[in-house]
């Protein structure tokens, strides 16, 4: 398919229409401070349909004519802006959406880079941030394929991947960590933020927000010399 005159695919008046959406979402994600500096942002999957930001633009700024669409079974852009590459975020973005997400945020919280820096890089074995009794633990699901969210006394358990000098040489390593921790809907990614993805675009917002959360408390609990588990 040429990729001219394909604006019908970003023009809706429908405020949940990806290309708005990623627009409106990346605007409160920017008050949060999660991509501000044109770092960050978010993909989602509508059907066959991957809706992209540009890279390296103000993300709280974007409009829908400045969507890419990318066929998902082909991996062919069915929209290119002229001006824009696509996000370099892309290929983990696609790395989410083949365990089946349908949305996938990336921040660059200073909360979720903070968590990075405060567990320990241990060599030979796969880095990850552990917590347990916080109420909003159950925020998260319990994992892919099992219903319900985690309760109470779970552990959460976000796998740390090491950073790369370029974001797409994170796939690797990001793919990785989702196979040895097949329960997780997060990726943390040391020194740099965190993926987060979700069934759809609600759960993908909000368990974002609750890891947020979780990490800032969690930073504020390792100040005050308090741990993050029982044992
Ligand atoms: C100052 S942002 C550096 C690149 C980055 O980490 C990021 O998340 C933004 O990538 P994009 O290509 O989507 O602008
Ligand atoms: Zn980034």
């Amino acid at each position: 398919m040429a990729e001219e005159n394909q604006d019908h695919l970003i023009q809706s008046e429908d405020p949940q229409h990806p290309a708005n959406l990623i627009c409106t979402l990346c605007a409160k994600f920017y008050t949060l401070g999660w991509v501000t500096g044109t770092g960050g942002g978010t993909s989602i999957r509508h059907h066959d349909h991957i809706y992209i930001a540009p890279s390296g633009v103000q993300k709280e700024l974007m409009k829908p004519e400045d969507m890419f669409v990318m066929e998902y079974e082909s991996r062919n852009y069915l929209r290119r802006p002229s001006v824009h590459k696509p996000s370099a975020c892309t290929p983990l973005f696609l790395a989410a959406f083949d365990k089946g997400a349908g949305c996938c945020i990336h921040t660059h919280s200073q909360w979720a880079v903070l968590i990075t820096l405060l567990v320990e890089r241990d060599f030979g074995k796969e880095a990850c941030f552990e917590i347990e009794e916080i109420e909003q633990i159950k925020g998260i699901p319990k994992g892919r394929g099992k219903q319900g969210n985690l309760g109470y006394y779970d552990r959460l358990r976000i796998p740390i991947i090491e950073n790369t000098a370029h974001e797409e040489d994170l796939t690797e390593s990001l793919t990785k960590a989702m196979e040895s921790y097949p329960d997780t809907y997060a990726v943390l990614v040391r020194r740099h933020g965190i993926y987060v993805w979700g069934d759809n675009v609600h759960k993908a917002k909000t368990q974002c927000e609750s890891l947020d959360y979780i990490f800032q408390l969690a930073v504020r609990m390792k100040e005050l010399g308090l741990p993050w588990t029982k044992q």
